[in-house]
């Protein structure tokens, strides 16, 4: 394809990798849901040349000494990238573009949720009423977080999971969708986005206490706009929601001894609603789902959720992204550009 999409004539000699072999960037993809991904991406195609982009370059290199010992001729780059700083975003897309002619699939996983405060009397309510499945699968009404600001002076939750993200499309441009091929970028969002947690006015959810929430309901919105604006070009994007996994995110909202201690329970919660996927290779099954799917087959306003069966058979399903009002998508898009242009 011609036009802002096509990459640079001298940078298609400098990529290591022949034409066939895929290329996947995966951002925070040292740990939980990213390093399952990077794991399953790898079983189902053992040609890929995979890019884990992390912040923490010895994580990285402990997940890369994983992965190799079950994929032992595997081709896998480190990048450092902290996607909550505009710099380090910058400096990693320069060095990307110095390697790769192009990008396939830019996975863009790295997520927080600082500081999460648990509403317990707004659980032990929540238990007994009708919503109950609800309240499990979303988290609605539940979760609470304290953002601050980072060393750009940006809200932090926004910087990474959305801003940083979103700069780092912008500065790839060059190698998606190059010659003609297609490009996919997939977001790993959540079940806990929700529109009423979001306002335009304050895009950076400097005055809520929902970050988390506000900042995957900007990313699912996001992506929409990404999708009218670009799938004639070749780019294609999807968001996905793993559901209630086992990781880091987690451990930091309750001490992983009580989620042992309440293990069985889980199980059984699993069994009312398949959104408890529990451990990381579960919660990527989307993610692994959408990797090989047609991206023409795709619905560009749909959310893509990993489920795990009370049986513990895994399977994607497709629903709308909740709540869009109709401006919504463009207005976002716009401000992120506006964002990306003053940084
Ligand atoms: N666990 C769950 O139940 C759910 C998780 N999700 C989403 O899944 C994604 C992955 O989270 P999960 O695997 O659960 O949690 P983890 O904490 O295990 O993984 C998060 C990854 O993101 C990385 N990361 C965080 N901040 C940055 C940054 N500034 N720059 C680069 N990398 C960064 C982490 O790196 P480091 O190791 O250095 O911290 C880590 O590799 C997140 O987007 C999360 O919101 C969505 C729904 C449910
Ligand atoms: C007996 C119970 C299992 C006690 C656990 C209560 C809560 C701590 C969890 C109930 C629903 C959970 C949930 C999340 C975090 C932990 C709970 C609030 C998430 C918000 C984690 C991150 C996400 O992105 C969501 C998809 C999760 C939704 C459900």
């Amino acid at each position: 394809r011609i036009g802002r999409w096509a990459a640079p004539v001298e940078s298609l000699h400098n990529c290591p990798c022949p034409d066939m072999e895929k290329v996947v960037l995966v951002t925070g993809a040292n740990s939980g849901i990213g390093l399952a991904l990077c794991e399953r991406l790898l079983t189902e195609d053992s040609q890929l040349l995979l890019c884990l982009a992390c912040r923490n370059m010895k994580r990285a290199e402990d997940a890369r000494s994983a992965l190799l010992t079950s994929h032992i001729n595997a081709h896998i780059d480190l990048l450092h990238l902290d996607v909550g700083s505009v710099q380090s975003v910058l400096t990693a897309a320069q060095e990307v573009k110095a390697r790769y002619n192009r990008i396939d699939f830019l996975y863009l996983n790295a997520g927080i949720m600082p500081n999460p405060q648990v509403d317990v009397k707004a659980l032990f309510k929540g238990l007994f009423s009708r919503n109950v499945i609800n309240m499990f699968a979303t988290a609605e009404g539940l979760l609470t977080q304290q953002d601050r600001l980072n060393s750009d002076g940006l809200q932090e939750v926004f910087a990474t999971n959305l801003f940083g993200h979103f700069l780092l499309i912008r500065e790839l441009e060059p190698l998606l969708c190059p010659g003609g091929q297609t490009s996919r970028i997939v977001w790993t969002s959540s079940s806990n986005a929700r529109r009423s947690a979001f306002s335009i006015e304050d895009i950076q959810h400097r005055n809520g206490t929902e970050p988390y929430s506000s900042s995957k309901y900007a990313s699912d919105m996001l992506s929409l706009a990404l999708n009218r604006h670009k799938n004639s070009q070749g780019l294609f994007s999807s968001v996905i929601c793993p559901g209630l996994v086992m990781t880091n995110l987690t451990y930091g909202i309750l001490p992983s001894f009580f989620w042992t201690l309440i293990m069985p329970i889980m199980w059984l919660i699993r069994i009312f609603t398949n959104t408890f996927t529990l451990t990381p290779y579960n919660g990527a099954e989307a993610l692994h789902w959408l990797f090989v799917q047609n991206p023409e087959s795709l619905d560009p306003r749909a959310k893509y959720h990993s489920l795990t069966s009370g049986l513990g058979k895994n399977y994607t399903q497709s629903r709308q992204v909740s709540n869009q009002r109709p401006l919504l998508p463009q207005t976002l898009y716009c401000s992120s550009l506006l964002y990306v242009n003053l940084r």
